[in-house]
């Protein structure tokens, strides 16, 4: 009888999950040595070890299958079942796990190892993604050099479509099998609303105004910098926003500062002065998570991460945190330069790091954020206080004595460049890809469906024509990969909410006090506000996401408001800004051309 079976669904539960937890332990280990050191023999290990993994994960899903664990009357049993019933990858045969893996694999080591050669030295052919390039398309302002290695960039990675095409079906396969029709549901599954696309969709109508004013306002700006190549009221070109995907736009800030007579805050330049080193930047990371009350890195963390790019070998320097599933292990994996845009990157990644931690005595299947955005809040929740200058003075990286309020309004600007600027981005991505996985584009026109996208939603075009014979996708980490990537847009809009909530609890936020606006709250030091965030991360995935929502914000939906509050100063002045520049907010068609 079922009371029966519910006992004996316990006991397999339990049991399961002690299995899981080793074997998670054992293929991380091997996916952790393969991207610390790619070579052929890492990847073999790392394939057999994932396969061996998928065939008792396999074993499991059939033993699931044999109980009627929707008709338990314990709902935390059977959230259990429910996260054992699905398998993703693992569900396909052998041989075509193994050739999915190795399709994603290959295309992460096109990735990690692709160099291309110096615009004003043709000579050296040896410039890497992390630092090299990066650091060109944060610095330079010579429109050629930047055209010449966006080009360049994605012609080095357009190889990767040959690998795609297989990707997609045998993804696919895996989502089939696991009773989805394509695998955007099995990408969306862990968001548990059958109308969370409504909902992004919803959030996205609610900020895009606010982003079409900062993309007026910085076109004009890069216009007065570049000149025709910038049109009035096209697209902007995409090489000429300070990132490779011009996903963020802090790095064109210093000239396009909305006060640039006031004395700019050069971070960058501070952390070089006092000798930051990598391992300096994660200790001043970590000193902001235990002001708060969260938990100290554990030793292991620092034998083990690597912080800094070797030397001796290729590794995936895509920042990433990881979980080794046994309570004690936990790493970064991070080619660290010493900036403020990768100070914020490594409180991003101690953010997962964090969440890692508060949720470790969790049941093996809730050891997952309450969704994949939660995870990505964290961090960047952090670094919303860390980032105000009310705290970057506190700890000596800005050294005037005060702010006036244009200086304020400067470095709302800059933080806007990043997180305005990245929602149209956060969104297309995966529009992209739940538009493949669903048939509806076709290999003949991904790359031309990607420019399409590039315009609508983030008023971009590439800086030279494209065609078919490109894949510039591939030139984005998360696309090779196999990494969702809406999980960025939700966190970017939640962890304003977060924000709202754990500034109110810190008192350093009052809704109608403009002596304590949004953007100007720290909760450094504030164990009120670290208590109420921990106590959300340590439900990690026990609970469908609103109880976590509810439990720090009080709210069980996601809304745009904290952020429109947040950045309401800034957009009230880029109104007025366009209003007087004359500019028309919004674009044109683009003039380039998308050979199909
Ligand atoms: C830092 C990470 C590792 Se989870 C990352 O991939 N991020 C963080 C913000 C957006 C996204 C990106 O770089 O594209
Ligand atoms: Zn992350």
């Amino acid at each position: 009888n079922i009371e029966e079976e519910e006992a004996a669904g316990y006991n397999f539960i339990r049991a399961t999950n002690k299995k899981s937890e080793e074997n998670l332990n054992k293929a991380t280990i091997a996916d952790w040595n393969y991207a610390s050191n790619i070579t052929d023999i890492n990847l073999e290990i790392s394939l057999n070890v994932s396969a061996e993994v998928a065939q008792q994960d396999k074993e499991t899903w059939e033993q699931v299958k044999q109980f009627d664990w929707k008709r338990f009357s314990c709902a935390n049993l059977k959230r259990q079942f429910k996260f054992y019933s699905v398998i993703g990858n693992a569900a396909l045969p052998e041989a075509e796990f193994k050739a999915l893996k190795k399709h994603i694999s290959d295309m992460e080591s096109v990735y990690a190892k692709a160099k291309i050669c110096d615009y004003n030295n043709k000579t050296n052919c040896d410039l890497a993604l992390e630092p090299e390039l990066t650091a060109i398309l944060a610095n330079s302002r010579d429109e050629k050099e930047l055209k010449h290695v966006w080009v360049e960039w994605r012609k080095a990675l357009s190889k990767c479509k040959a690998d795609y095409i297989p990707y997609v079906t045998l993804s696919n396969q895996a989502a089939k099998l696991n009773n989805f029709s394509d695998n955007s549901e099995l990408w969306l599954l862990n968001y548990e609303d059958d109308t969370f696309k409504d909902q992004v969709q919803t959030l996205w109508e609610q900020v895009k105004p606010l982003y079409l004013e900062l993309h007026a306002y910085v076109r004009f700006k890069l216009r007065e910098k570049y000149g025709d190549v910038v049109p009035e009221k096209g697209p902007i070109p995409a090489h000429l926003l300070g990132n490779m995907w011009a996903q963020t736009w802090n790095n064109i800030a210093s000239f396009t500062l909305p006060y640039p007579d006031v004395v700019d805050y050069d971070i960058t330049a501070e952390m070089l002065k006092q000798n930051f080193t990598a391992t300096k930047i994660f200790e001043v990371a970590e000193s902001f998570f235990k002001s708060i009350n969260l938990t100290a890195m554990p030793d292991l963390f620092w034998q083990r991460s690597i912080l800094e790019k070797p030397k001796d070998r290729e590794i995936v320097c895509h920042a990433s945190a990881w979980d080794f599933y046994d309570g004690k292990d936990f790493r970064i994996k991070m080619c660290t330069d010493v900036n403020y845009e990768d100070m914020n990157t490594a409180h991003h990644e101690m953010g997962h790091i964090e969440y890692f931690l508060q949720y470790r005595n969790q049941p093996t299947p809730y050891r997952n954020g309450a969704n994949d955005g939660f995870h990505e809040a964290v961090g960047d929740l952090i670094s919303l206080s860390f980032s105000s200058t009310k705290h970057l003075r506190k700890i000596g990286l800005i050294t005037s004595k005060t702010d006036n309020n244009e200086q304020l309004l400067n470095n709302l600007y800059k933080i806007g460049l990043e997180k305005i600027a990245f929602l149209p981005f956060g969104y297309l991505i995966d529009l992209w890809r739940w538009d493949i996985f669903a048939g509806k584009t076709t290999p003949e026109n991904y790359n031309c469906k990607w420019w399409e996208l590039r315009e609508k939603y983030q008023g971009l075009e590439p800086p030279v024509d494209r065609s078919e014979e490109d894949f510039d996708p591939a030139a984005k980490y998360h696309v090779v990969a196999d990494v969702p990537y809406l999980r960025y847009f939700i966190s970017f809009v939640i962890q304003f909410q977060f924000h709202k909530a754990v500034c109110e609890k810190a008192g350093e936020y009052e809704p109608n006090n403009p002596k304590k606006p949004l953007h100007e709250c720290d909760i450094y030091q504030n164990t009120d506000a670290g208590n109420a965030l921990k106590k959300m991360l340590q439900m990690g995935a026990a609970k469908p996401w609103p109880d976590a929502m509810e439990a720090l914000t009080g709210q069980r939906t996601m809304d745009a408001s904290g952020l429109l509050e947040y950045f309401k100063p800034l957009h009230t002045w880029l109104k007025q800004e366009n209003t007087k520049n004359g500019v028309q907010v919004g674009w044109e068609k683009s003039k380039r051309v998308c050979v199909r």
